[in-house]
């Protein structure tokens, strides 16, 4: 597998962004950097502001303050960002009618012009969701950890140097999970920069080479999860979480 040439140094700059809703809290100001062959994990109470932050980096929303460059582009723009990054957000959207195979079909020609190179993503992400003979089915017949299984496996067959993954094995059995764990730091071996979130810190433990703790709406510590561990004097990631984020500091606060 090709490493992504495409960047130069880091993956994704996020430096300040904010996101004042207009009633609703304030998220940010939040920076961080992934580089290539990175893996980072945002771990946060609910309402803490990690969706909201993925959404900024991804150009979703437009940031009040702040910029972001997925190498070097400003994904809000969109000059030239495409293809740089691929998303699974925590809420699995599928078309229902549509059957598997014509999900893969439609989101890789998306991203890729190229014939062939459609069919290979489609032939890759078909062997890693593991759906067999079900991609041949409408997705409105999957379970909901098929339908995720089936957008994971997209992303991780995109060639792009970004993957952002929103709570990736939520809602996965314990076999799926542990596999999806596998891909995911296989993508980083890749050469990929992988952001997720994640409420599992056995996982982010597991599959994270840097975290940050965000608990409303702004990033209190971040570090090697070894680092964090050792900085709070906890046994493990989690009780450093709820350490460096005592309960009253929980969710995002009002701007
Ligand atoms: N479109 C919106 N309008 C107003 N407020 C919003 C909007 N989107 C998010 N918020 C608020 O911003 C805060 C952060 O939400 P966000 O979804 O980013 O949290 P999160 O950390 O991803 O939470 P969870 O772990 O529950 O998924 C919450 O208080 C939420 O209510």
């Amino acid at each position: 597998m090709q490493l992504h040439g495409r960047c130069s140094g880091d993956v994704l700059v996020a430096e300040g962004l904010v996101k004042k809703f207009k009633r609703g809290p304030m998220i940010g100001p939040v920076s961080l950097r992934i580089g290539p062959g990175s893996v980072y994990a945002l771990i946060g109470p609910n309402g803490a502001g990690k969706t909201t932050t993925i959404r900024m980096i991804l150009g979703i929303y437009r940031p009040d303050a702040g910029y972001v460059k997925i190498c070097g582009v400003d994904p809000y723009t969109g000059r030239g960002a495409h293809g740089l990054a691929a998303y699974v957000p925590e809420e699995t959207a599928v078309y229902p009618r549509l059957t598997g195979y014509e999900h893969l079909w439609f989101y890789a020609g998306l991203y890729t012009g190229d014939p062939g190179e459609t069919k290979r993503i489609v032939e890759r992400a078909a062997a890693l969701s593991e759906l067999g003979e079900a991609l041949t089915r409408p997705v409105e017949s999957y379970s909901k950890g098929m339908k995720r299984k089936l957008l994971l496996a997209l992303a991780l067959a995109l060639n792009t140097p970004l993957l952002v993954l929103d709570e990736p094995t939520s809602g996965l059995d314990v076999y799926s999970a542990v596999r999806i764990r596998q891909l995911i730091r296989r993508a980083a071996e890749e050469g990929r920069a992988v952001l997720v979130t994640s409420h599992n810190m056995l996982e982010v433990e597991r599959i994270a080479d840097r975290v940050a703790f965000i608990a409303k709406g702004r990033i209190v510590d971040e570090g090697r999860p070894d680092e964090l561990i050792q900085k709070y004097g906890a046994r493990d990631l989690e009780e450093a979480f709820v350490k460096a984020v005592p309960r009253q500091r929980q969710g995002a606060g009002k701007g």
